[in-house]
């Protein structure tokens, strides 16, 4: 078992969201009332979209969204205005409704057919060159699976380069830009979001073997904090005395 990690187990999707959404925005706070513009990097999938409505429902006057640096874990490679964009999902549930900087938003490039997958992952590598990240946020797959890095794949022994092209991803749309290990890991802070039973086995695999190839989560560590945020069913195969 690893013992570098915390938990924290909420009742069910709701609470976890809304838990998520109130240390998002006490954290994004903190670090701006010390002079510090946050560097949050954002994730896709399920929980995420919840925690990105609840952020803006709190939103008030306690954080300067102009402030914040915000990048993405990994995107999917189609079109810009396509509803598979973890981007776009960002931008309708949080970003439009509380008056970023365009300047400090940092998307993963779309598909516009100009540019091969290759070199829109590379064009990101670019973009986070030597970045430290305060928050580095990630959704966990039934899989395993975190950010576009998945099993058994060979994106997850990338360490000389921040990102990668996977053009053959097991979930659907198949091209994906990730951030890897070695970008991730750059995170202080790193929270695993998950929630639903249908993740329970991801979870104790990633906390409980540490097996990175079968269970790509188990790979993410923030250089001050490993947070997994679960709700009870994400958290339901995990020893008893863990939960
Ligand atoms: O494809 C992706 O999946 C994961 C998890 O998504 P979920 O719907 O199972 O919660 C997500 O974190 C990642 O950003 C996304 O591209």
């Amino acid at each position: 078992m690893n013992d570098d990690i915390e938990l924290l187990v909420e009742r069910d999707a709701d609470s976890l969201a809304a838990a998520v959404a109130d240390q998002l925005v006490s954290s994004i706070a903190a670090l701006q009332a010390q002079g510090h513009v946050p560097s949050i990097v954002l994730t896709g999938g399920t929980i995420a979209g919840s925690v990105h409505r609840m952020v803006a429902a709190r939103s008030d006057d306690r954080v300067d969204w102009t402030r914040v640096e915000l990048f993405w874990g990994d995107e999917r490679f189609v079109p810009a205005d396509s509803g598979e964009r973890n981007e776009r999902q960002a931008r309708e549930a949080l970003l439009d409704h509380v008056g970023v900087d365009a300047s400090r938003v940092h998307p993963m490039p779309a598909d516009d057919g100009t540019v091969s997958l290759e070199t829109a992952a590379a064009a990101y590598a670019d973009e986070v060159r030597d970045r430290g990240f305060d928050i580095v946020m990630l959704g966990v797959g039934p899989d395993g699976h975190v950010a576009s890095l998945f099993p058994g794949k060979p994106s997850l022994t990338v360490v000389d380069h921040d990102t990668i092209a996977e053009a053959d991803s097991p979930k659907p749309p198949p091209s994906r830009i990730s951030l890897t290990f070695a970008a991730l890991n750059r995170g202080r802070e790193v929270w695993l979001l998950v929630s639903g039973e249908g993740k329970a086995d991801a979870v104790a695999s990633a906390i409980g073997t540490g097996d990175v190839t079968a269970t790509p989560a188990a790979g993410v560590r923030g250089t001050e904090q490993t947070l997994w945020m679960l709700d009870e069913g994400a958290a339901s195969r995990l020893p008893p005395d863990m939960r």
